[in-house]
C-alpha cells in the first residue's frame, strides 16, 4: 500500500494567541514542539519509513518536520520545501485576534473569513510591509502570482501545480510521503484528495500535530484514510479549533 502523511504543523506562537496568522512567520511553542515530537512517535509506533518530505517556507513546519523526523531517526531523508504549501494568505486578519474579530464582526462573519471555499479577508495593501512581495523569501515567485490574500479556493489553485506534478506522482515509484504543512493548505489538499464538497468542506478543522494517513492502491486511487490517535481526542482537538472563531465575552 502507497501511504502520504498529511501533518499540520504543532501549536505556534499565534495559535497560543489565538490570532489569525497566515503567511506571517512564526514560531512554534514549547507545546508545539513536544507535540511534534510526539507525531514522531506515533509514526514511528506505526512503522512508517518516509522516502521524502515535504514543506512550506514558514517556521513553524520546517520546525515542525525537523523535530518529526528527529524522533524518528529519519533527519536524513530527501526534503523538499515550497512556497506553495504556506498557509492559506489572510490578508488584513493577520495578527488579528479571532475571539475578538468574532467580537467586532460577528462569528458568522469570522466562519466565513476562516472557512469558506470561496471568500477571501481584505487583501493587504500595496505598501503594507507584511506584503510578501517584499520578502526575499519569495524572490523567485512572480509578483502576479504572490497574494495579498487568498480564499480556500485560491490557496487551493496556488498548491495543485505543485502536488499535480511534484508531490503525488512520486507515489509511482516510491511508497511513503510526509507534507508538513498548515491548516488550510491542507484543508485544500483534502478537499482535493476526498472529492469533498464546497459546502463540506466548512465543517473540516485540522489539529495541530496529528498525523493523518492516506493509503492508496497501486494505481494511485484513494482507498482509505485516517488520522493516527485516540479518536475521542482527535474529535475534542478539533472541536477546538472549531471554537478558535467564536465571541469569548
Ligand atoms: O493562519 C492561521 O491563523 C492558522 O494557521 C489557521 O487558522 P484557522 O483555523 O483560523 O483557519
Amino acid at each position: 500500500m502507497k501511504k502520504i502523511v498529511l501533518l499540520r504543523h504543532g501549536e505556534s506562537a499565534w495559535n497560543k494567541e489565538n490570532r489569525f496568522t497566515g503567511w506571517t512567520d512564526v514560531d512554534l511553542t514549547e507545546k508545539g514542539v513536544a507535540e511534534a515530537t510526539r507525531a514522531g512517535q506515533l509514526l514511528i509506533d506505526n512503522d512508517f519509513q518516509f522516502d521524502k518530505a515535504y514543506t512550506s517556507y514558514l517556521k513553524r513546519a520546517v520546525k515542525t518536520l525537523n523535530t518529526v523526523l528527529d524522533r524518528m531517526d529519519q533527519d536524513w531523508i530527501p526534503v523538499e520545501k515550497s512556497w506553495r504549501l504556506n498557509e492559506k494568505h489572510y490578508g488584513q486578519l493577520q495578527g488579528l485576534n479571532k475571539a475578538e474579530t468574532a467580537a467586532k464582526y460577528g462569528e458568522e462573519q469570522v466562519l466565513i473569513w476562516r472557512r469558506s471555499y470561496d471568500v477571501a479577508p481584505h487583501a493587504l495593501a500595496e505598501e503594507d510591509p507584511r506584503n510578501p512581495r517584499f520578502e526575499i523569501r519569495y524572490n523567485e515567485v512572480p509578483d502576479a502570482e504572490l497574494p495579498r490574500t487568498e480564499s480556500l479556493k485560491d490557496t487551493i489553485e496556488r498548491i495543485m501545480p505543485y502536488w499535480k506534478c511534484v508531490i503525488f506522482p512520486n507515489l509511482k515509484t516510491v511508497d511513503e510521503l510526509l507534507v508538513v504543512a498548515h491548516g488550510n493548505s491542507l484543508r485544500g489538499i483534502i478537499k482535493h484528495l476526498k472529492g469533498i464538497s464546497d459546502e463540506d468542506i466548512v465543517k473540516l478543522n485540522l489539529p495541530t500535530a496529528v498525523p493523518y494517513v492516506f493509503e492508496f492502491d497501486d494505481d494511485l486511487n484513494l482507498v482509505k484514510d485516517y488520522f493516527l490517535g485516540d479518536p475521542e481526542e482527535i474529535k475534542k482537538l478539533m472541536e477546538a479549533v472549531a471554537n478558535q472563531g467564536k465571541n469569548a465575552k
